[in-house]
């Protein structure tokens, strides 16, 4: 079974400010990317990483992705992933994971390729959602809504690869926040594995010092 994973960094990173793609910037010393494709590499269990850039910054990703190929972006995350995928035509399995959860550990790569792998076509890692959670109403005002069951979603997210493919063929205008919801807008059903807190995006500056303290803590 050849496992493929999908990297989209094509991201400018604009919640960042940083003033280059976000994938590009430093954390301790090593860019997102980097770090990104270091991590499911040292899983174990992925063949090839592909790397989704900015189309204007493909020589500078390919100078920090020694370990991952490197391909020209879309105009957001969706478009971006069904170019990564379509340089993967021979995989049996397709992780695809943000560039920006550059600190996620192996462990949660493994669980996902290890479900995937056990039978079930699309996995998400995913934590207990810790605040309590209000939504805004159109007229104004807030209403609590029951935290029972909520689970915030990260990457890698894993996928039987004709299912993935089949997904992104149908996505057309449909813009889903992760593949897994496009797996779901065709009826799959998504199953979770446990994901971990250092799995968090990199989006605005605190995030990049909070990971800047974690990398120089661990
Ligand atoms: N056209 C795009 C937009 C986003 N991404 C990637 O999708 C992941 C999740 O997106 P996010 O963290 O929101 O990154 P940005 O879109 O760069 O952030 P912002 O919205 O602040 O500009 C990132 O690794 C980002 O590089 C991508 O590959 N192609
Ligand atoms: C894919 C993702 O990281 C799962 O939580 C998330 O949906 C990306 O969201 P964004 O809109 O690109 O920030």
């Amino acid at each position: 079974m050849e496992v493929v994973a999908v990297v989209p960094a094509a991201g400018s990173g604009e919640r960042l400010g940083a003033g280059s793609p976000k994938a590009l910037v430093e954390v301790a010393g090593v860019a997102m990317v980097t770090r990104a494709v270091d991590g499911l590499l040292a899983s174990g269990v992925v063949d090839e990483v592909i790397v989704v850039a900015p189309p204007d910054h493909l020589e500078e990703m390919a100078a920090v992705t020694t370990t991952g190929r490197v391909v020209p972006g879309g105009h957001d995350r969706v478009a971006s992933v069904a170019l990564g995928l379509a340089e993967a035509p021979d995989a049996d399995v397709v992780l695809v994971h943000d560039a920006a959860r550059c600190l996620c550990p192996a462990a949660v790569v493994s669980a996902v390729v290890e479900a995937v792998r056990a039978g079930a076509p699309a996995v998400v890692p995913a934590i207990p959602v810790a605040d309590t959670v209000r939504r805004a109403r159109p007229e104004g005002g807030v209403e609590l809504v029951d935290r029972t069951g909520l689970l915030a979603v990260q990457t890698p997210q894993g996928f039987d690869a004709d299912l993935l493919r089949r997904a992104h063929a149908a996505a057309g205008e449909h813009r889903a926040t992760d593949d897994a919801g496009l797996v779901e807008a065709l009826g799959g059903r998504i199953v979770t594995v446990p994901g971990d807190p250092r799995a968090f995006k990199i989006t605005t500056p605190l995030d990049l010092a909070m990971a800047e303290a974690l990398v120089r803590a661990l």
